[in-house]
């Protein structure tokens, strides 16, 4: 590659942006909502909304950011990536102390905030400043703090869990990864007891087993942490068209959790029934999240629970829908093939299998389509990297690798998978987000 071939990323880059921050003001003007301001207390409503277009720009705009920081000064975007253990213990430690909820809607000092917390002064207020510099709370005045747009996520009790499994198992189990991908008994082997985690945890149960049988109290955390809202609701649920389901069609969720992933659907899609599967000591937990935060759909009788372990026949048989959401991403080849086998094995032939993961895509960009073909929609322009730099699929697949020795997917990946299990990827729904759904049916 000759250098002086390589064009002018910067240039590129202001191109792409501007573009894009016309597009999204064009659509703020056209909703009369106010300019996007990290200062502000409360939430925009462009993060309820969904318009493909106005979340290509700003995607590109934030792609273009990213690439920015790493272009524009290369030693402070490794510094952030070395350092970046301590901003996920800032937010871990505010999160503790529930800051979000304490400042509500005032702006507090640290003294106050010590005296409410338990936590010295200065020490909580380093912590909170480490977080202003990246735009989470505001630091009104020395040592004072307030909310914004961002740290109001926080008062969220499922992103709080979500950031204390993020800080405690994952990050100790990630920590074992170079012992485990050089030890003899873990290096080769995709066994779901011999991850990082195992090592970290001085374990041989894999770590829902670990969570059952040991430290439930963690289980409890991760099964709220699974019912927070996705990264963007509104992308979310136009990811499949779900309006055109018929009225009454039965959704199973399998692995479901407390209802996380297809409540927020079956609440927006009146057609639709859910029934809950997972393990047994989900069911409260599940009956008291639809009471609290679905009140609607539990007076509807439009949802319900089945303790069901998916390594066994499900009982539920026929179904239009079996949805599964963050569940094969936990599991290795083998299992995630047992797993969709004893689905295969109850399916009728209209039955379909909806699969909701991230998907992975290469980094590299292919120069083997003509000059004339259509652009693809959901790959970046350039000069960002063609998957838009998905980092955050790239960390899911690092956690779920660390924790239980699985893996994040391609395309071909669920090919493979779905032909092993007998079914067929009959398609794939994507949108601008990270996540697709991969329609299966029976071969
Ligand atoms: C990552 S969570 C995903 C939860 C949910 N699908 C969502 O997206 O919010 C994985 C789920 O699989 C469940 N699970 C693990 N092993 C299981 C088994 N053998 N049978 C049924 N559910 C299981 C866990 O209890 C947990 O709720």
């Amino acid at each position: 590659m000759k250098e002086n071939n390589l064009g002018d990323s910067l240039e590129s880059l202001r191109g792409l942006i501007n573009i894009s921050i016309d597009i999204v003001k064009e659509d703020l003007i056209t909703h009369h909502d106010s300019p996007l301001n990290l200062a502000s207390s409360r939430r925009h409503p462009l993060r309820d909304r969904y318009d493909e277009k106005v979340a290509q720009a700003l995607k590109r705009i934030s792609s273009a950011g990213v690439m920015l920081r790493a272009l524009c000064d290369p030693e402070a975007w490794i510094h952030d990536i070395m350092f970046n253990f301590s901003d996920l213990t800032a937010l871990f430690v505010t999160c503790q102390a529930d800051v979000a909820n304490l400042l509500n809607n005032q702006a507090l000092d640290a003294t106050a905030i010590a005296e409410k917390t338990g936590i010295e002064a200065d020490k909580i207020s380093r912590h909170l400043r480490a977080l202003c510099n990246m735009h989470i709370f505001r630091e009104v005045a020395p040592n004072v703090y307030e909310n914004n747009e961002l740290s109001l996520l926080f008062q969220s009790e499922s992103r709080r869990a979500l950031v204390g499994l993020c800080a405690e198992e994952s990050r100790l189990a990630s920590c074992q990864m170079w012992e485990a991908l050089n030890r003899p008994d873990f290096r080769d082997t995709e066994a779901v007891n011999k991850a990082a985690f195992n090592i970290a945890y001085e374990t041989d149960l894999n770590i829902f087993q670990y969570w059952e049988q040991v430290r439930p109290d963690l289980g409890k955390r991760g099964a709220c942490a699974f019912a927070g809202k996705g990264l963007n609701e509104a992308q979310y649920l136009a990811l499949y068209p779900w309006a055109e389901e018929p009225d009454h069609t039965l959704v199973v969720d399998v692995g479901g959790g407390v209802g996380g992933a297809t409540l927020p659907i079956v609440s927006k899609f009146q057609n639709l029934t859910l029934l809950v599967q997972d393990l047994p000591e989900n069911k409260e937990k599940f009956w008291a999240f639809l009471k609290k935060d679905y009140p609607r759909v539990l007076e509807s009788n439009r949802a319900s629970f089945q303790a069901q372990n998916f390594f066994e026949v499900n009982t539920t048989k026929n179904a239009p829908i079996y949805f599964l959401r963050h569940v094969l991403h936990d599991w290795p080849d083998a299992e995630a093939t047992k797993l969709l086998k004893n689905l295969a094995a109850v399916m009728s032939a209209r039955s379909k299998i909806l699969i909701c993961e991230h998907i992975v895509l290469p980094t590299y960009r292919s120069n083997s389509a003509p000059d004339d073909t259509e652009p693809e929609p959901f790959i970046a322009p350039e000069p960002l990297l063609p998957n838009w730099g998905a980092s955050f699929t790239s960390r899911l697949d690092l956690h779920v690798l660390s924790c239980i020795n699985s893996k994040q997917r391609t395309e071909d990946d669920f090919k493979n998978l779905a032909a092993r299990a007998g079914l067929t990827v009959a398609f794939m729904w994507r949108n601008v987000g990270d996540e697709v759904i991969v329609e299966c049916r029976l071969h």
